[in-house]
């Protein structure tokens, strides 16, 4: 998977240079790439942003070095899909993950201050698929955050790069349902204990047990996650609780 990061701020991407995406970096599995986006500017103070028109507080971020990014980045016989991070974006979800984990290539704008021109984002959208996607809704200092916390939702998401892919298969919002609390040695530890179940040696009880507890934590913690789940993925044991 081919990935292009363009921000203003790249030394907030660094983290991909560590742990699982690091070494998938060096291992050839995903070609990462940062870009600052003050490359494509040309005045002395390398300015990316402008008033914004029609007046209001702050700045916008400017056309002209998107276009000329663009530009250099995306030859003409291939696309990326474009991914604009922004509190106006598209809630971000494990579902969208393993959407962006089939993609060849991604690239992501990460906009800072009031956002970026409007029509980078209507010019793009011309020219490739683009998505403005949020990971939740609070406003931050710019996208560079959100971009990590997709990169590493997606990534993880590619073959290959999270080493034992077992784990992929009980995790949170994998089959609709939050997953069931961990435990691992000593059996106690100040007082609490590991539930028997799970020192019991017996898979089904233990399976069972989980699948117990991750229908009462969501229920807790994410009722609307119930309520969308399929009633066909629920067993009459699952109905009793
Ligand atoms: N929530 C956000 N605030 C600012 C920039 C980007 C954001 N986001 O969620 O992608």
């Amino acid at each position: 998977m081919k990935i292009d990061v363009v921000t203003v701020f790249p030394e907030y991407l660094q983290p991909l240079d560590l742990s699982l995406i690091g070494r998938a970096r060096e291992r050839g599995m995903l070609d990462l790439n940062v870009h600052d986006l003050r490359r494509w500017t040309h005045d002395v103070h390398h300015s990316v942003d402008g008033a914004p028109a029609g007046g209001g507080a702050g700045m916008v971020m400017k056309p002209q070095p998107w276009g000329e990014c663009f530009d250099e980045l995306i030859p003409a016989d291939a696309k990326p899909r474009l991914l604009v991070t922004s509190p106006a974006g598209r809630p971000f979800t494990q579902a969208l993950a393993h959407e962006l984990a089939a993609e060849p290539w991604l690239m992501f704008a990460c906009g800072r201050y009031e956002g970026i021109d409007q029509r980078v984002v209507d010019y793009a959208a011309d020219r490739m698929e683009v998505t403005e996607v949020s990971i939740g809704d609070y406003v931050l200092f710019g996208g560079e955050v959100a971009v990590l916390a997709i990169i590493e939702a997606v990534t993880r998401l590619v073959p290959g790069v999270l080493g034992n892919a077992a784990s992929l298969d009980d995790e949170s919002h994998t089959a609709g349902l939050l997953e069931a609390p961990a435990y691992t040695r000593p059996a106690e530890w100040r007082g609490y204990e590991v539930p028997p179940v799970l020192l019991s040696g017996d898979h089904g009880k233990v399976d069972r047990w989980r699948r117990e507890q991750a229908l009462l934590r969501t229920a807790r913690a994410r009722p609307d996650l119930l309520e969308r789940l399929d009633p066909g993925s629920l067993d009459k044991r699952d109905r009793l609780l």
